[in-house]
């Protein structure tokens, strides 16, 4: 079985004091994770759409649902986590219990502030995480990119023909994950920003899917603006 993992449960910090998180926040007249959900409702492939968020917003992010989607059946709305990786853990704990968990379980989680990614990259990386058990989403590095240990200077600059940035989805099967995950140490765990680092640290391979540059994360106030702009390209 294939299930999308929509990650809203963060609250938006970076985003400024606004008065609802950043995922709820309107682009092109709508909620940000109405966008992002209709990329993964048209896919026939998903069994059901699980979408993590924080507690005191279920009820309205069911009602958005309810409204918003004919077969409102193919969507549930749960609890996330206390960091990225445990609403992750929420998914794979509530599959366990509603469908149970086996070789075949693949999920496709998917940061819910990212809402211009497209049915080819969702189509790869069900097919990457069939076949290989793991892939993140990427998109070479335009920049160069620079390390400082200190924060003061240069500690390293990377070769840039080696270098890429993360995006999502990162796709798995959930049952190698969860075992994974559940072999990581808190010091581990404490320094994550992503899920495919735990398949790194514990020397396992994580396949590239191809991203598109404009599949961006809208953390910032600027980059509702950006995302004003693209949905106008996508609207023609
Ligand atoms: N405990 C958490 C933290 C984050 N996320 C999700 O992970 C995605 C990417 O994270 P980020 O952009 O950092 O979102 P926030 O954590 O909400 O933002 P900030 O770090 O600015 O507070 C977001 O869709 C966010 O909702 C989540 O599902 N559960
Ligand atoms: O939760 P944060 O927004 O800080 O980080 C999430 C990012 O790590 C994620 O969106 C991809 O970039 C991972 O490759």
């Amino acid at each position: 079985m294939v299930f999308g993992v929509i990650l809203a449960g963060g609250i938006g910090s970076r985003m400024g004091n606004v008065e609802k998180p950043k995922q709820y926040l309107n682009v092109g007249g709508k909620p940000i994770i109405l966008h992002t959900l209709e990329k993964f409702y048209v896919n026939s492939k998903f069994e059901k759409l699980i979408v993590l968020c924080p507690s005191q917003w279920i009820n309205h992010t069911k009602n958005l649902v309810k409204k918003n989607f004919n077969d409102d059946s193919k969507i549930v709305v749960i609890e996330g986590g206390s960091t990225r990786n445990e609403t992750i853990m929420n998914s794979i704990r509530y599959i366990e219990k509603e469908y149970g968990l086996d070789d075949d379980t693949i999920i496709v989680t998917h940061d819910s502030v990212r809402p211009f990614l497209t049915y080819r990259i969702i189509e790869d990386n069900i097919r990457y995480a069939q076949e290989y058990g793991a892939c993140d989403t990427v998109i070479p590095a335009s920049d160069t990119i620079v390390e400082s240990v200190g924060h003061e200077v240069i500690s390293n600059i990377p070769d840039r023909s080696v270098m890429y940035q993360g995006q999502t989805p990162q796709s798995f099967k959930a049952k190698k994950l969860k075992e994974l995950y559940e072999g990581l140490t808190e010091e581990e765990k404490e320094i994550l920003t992503d899920a495919c680092k735990i398949f790194v640290i514990k020397g396992q391979d994580v396949h590239l899917v191809e991203g598109e540059v404009f599949n961006i994360k809208i953390t910032y106030p600027y980059d509702l603006r950006v995302a004003e702009t693209l949905i106008k390209g996508e609207d023609k």
